[in-house]
């Protein structure tokens, strides 16, 4: 019988997996080499560091699969070579993280009294997460300037502004680029000292991609220079993180802003069909049949709902404060797994079905059903 290893929080991992081998669940930060010796099928999230220290004592595996996006915390090359399939999930949390920033924005709008519309948005990193972003914010009429140099490279027509130029020019920077470390475009430290130097006084950082793509100690440092409406969900070093940083965030977050239950469980259902297909048998759990029923499912739209409406909507369904204050009270006592472990539950938008005789086009471009 094939073994699988999952992450202990990785939700529907039973559901999904059981029909394919013993399920076998351990914890992500804490596990070494000879707790996993004994996988064919390595079912990871992005807390543990998959490398030749990790799997030296495993002879057997044959796959695997981390149910995130990012994918700085395993050795591809290593995979390659020992000759492993892997597979991460591209996009499973996406429409999470568009919509943890849209409540940030919110917030820091109702905290400052901005007009989002006169507020330019830089989106750094313009993939799944970054481009939806920019569909959304164009959706509330809120102008956006795009920075993917890697994009632009390849697209004649991506309208791609330099990171340089970008951080002259923006209101609100939000970053979604992976964390890189090699090769021309790396990321690691983009917003280091120099470049925060750069910024208009007043420009608001949003950060939900990887700590490390913001020099965490050069960010203090400017803080306390000038401070910065500011949001971190991603910090350098998790779970360690520089804790007199929390005290100039507007917005604090334990790297929960893919978490919804959506997008942790896209992430488990994508290994699955992935998994199904190298196994080569045929997909017997589905996604739509194992999330759970939504508390309120449908709701009644008049001909006035408007783009001032969407926002009390929105914040219906998830309000990014929540979190904050999660945060600020348990990160001492509780620590940053634990409010990582303990994350209560939260429906993406599409979990909401807005019902009336004409629904606005732009509800869709905002994820809503
Ligand atoms: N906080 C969270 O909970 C959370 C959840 C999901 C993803 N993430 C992070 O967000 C990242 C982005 O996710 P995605 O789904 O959009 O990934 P993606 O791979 O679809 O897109 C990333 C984009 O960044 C661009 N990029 C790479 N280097 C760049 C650079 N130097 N400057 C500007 N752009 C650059 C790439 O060309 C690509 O288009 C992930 O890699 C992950 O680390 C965080
Ligand atoms: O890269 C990702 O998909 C996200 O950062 C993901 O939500 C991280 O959460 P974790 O897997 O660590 O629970």
């Amino acid at each position: 019988m094939m073994k699988i290893f999952a992450d202990e929080n990785m939700p529907l991992v039973q559901a999904f997996f059981a029909k394919l081998g013993e399920v076998t669940l351990f914890n992500g930060r804490t596990a070494r080499a000879n707790d996993i010796a004994e996988a064919d099928i390595l079912l990871v999230r992005s807390v543990t560091q998959v490398n030749e220290a990790l799997l030296a004592a495993n002879k057997k595996l044959q796959f695997v699969g981390t149910a995130t996006i990012g994918m700085d915390h395993i050795d591809r090359t290593y995979l390659a070579a020992r000759n492993i399939a892997f597979s991460s999930a591209p996009g499973c949390n996406a429409q999470s993280v568009v919509e943890y920033v849209l409540s940030s924005l919110w917030c820091l709008a109702e905290r400052y009294q901005w007009q989002l519309r006169d507020k330019t948005v830089g989106i750094v990193g313009v993939g799944n997460i970054g481009r939806r972003l920019a569909n959304a914010l164009t959706a509330l009429h809120i102008p956006v300037l795009l920075c993917d140099p890697i994009r632009a490279k390849h697209e004649a027509d991506f309208a791609h502004t330099d990171f340089e130029q970008l951080c002259q020019q923006a209101d609100i920077i939000s970053f979604h680029t992976p964390l890189t470390k090699t090769g021309l475009e790396q990321t690691t430290h983009l917003l280091n000292a120099t470049q925060l130097a750069k910024l208009k006084p007043d420009c608001a950082i949003i950060n939900a991609s990887r700590g490390g793509v913001i020099d965490n100690a050069a960010l203090l440092a400017a803080q306390q220079q000038c401070r910065r409406p500011l949001v971190l969900d991603v910090w350098e070093h998790e779970p360690e993180i520089l804790r007199p940083l929390i005290a100039y965030c507007d917005i604090a977050t334990a790297h929960i802003a893919g978490h919804s239950i959506e997008g942790k469980a896209r992430g488990t259902a994508m290994l699955y069909q992935r998994c199904c297909e190298l196994l080569q048998i045929p997909e017997s759990a589905h996604l739509s049949e194992l999330l759970p029923v939504p508390a309120v499912e449908k709701l009644q739209i008049s001909a006035n709902f408007g783009l001032p409406d969407v926002q009390n909507v929105a914040r219906m369904l998830y309000d990014v404060r929540r979190d904050d204050a999660l945060f600020r009270y348990h990160i001492e006592g509780k620590g940053f797994d634990w409010l990582r472990k303990s994350y209560p539950a939260r429906r993406e938008f599409s979990a909401l079905q807005l019902v009336g005789q004409a629904t606005p086009p732009w509800l869709s471009q905002l994820g809503f059903n």
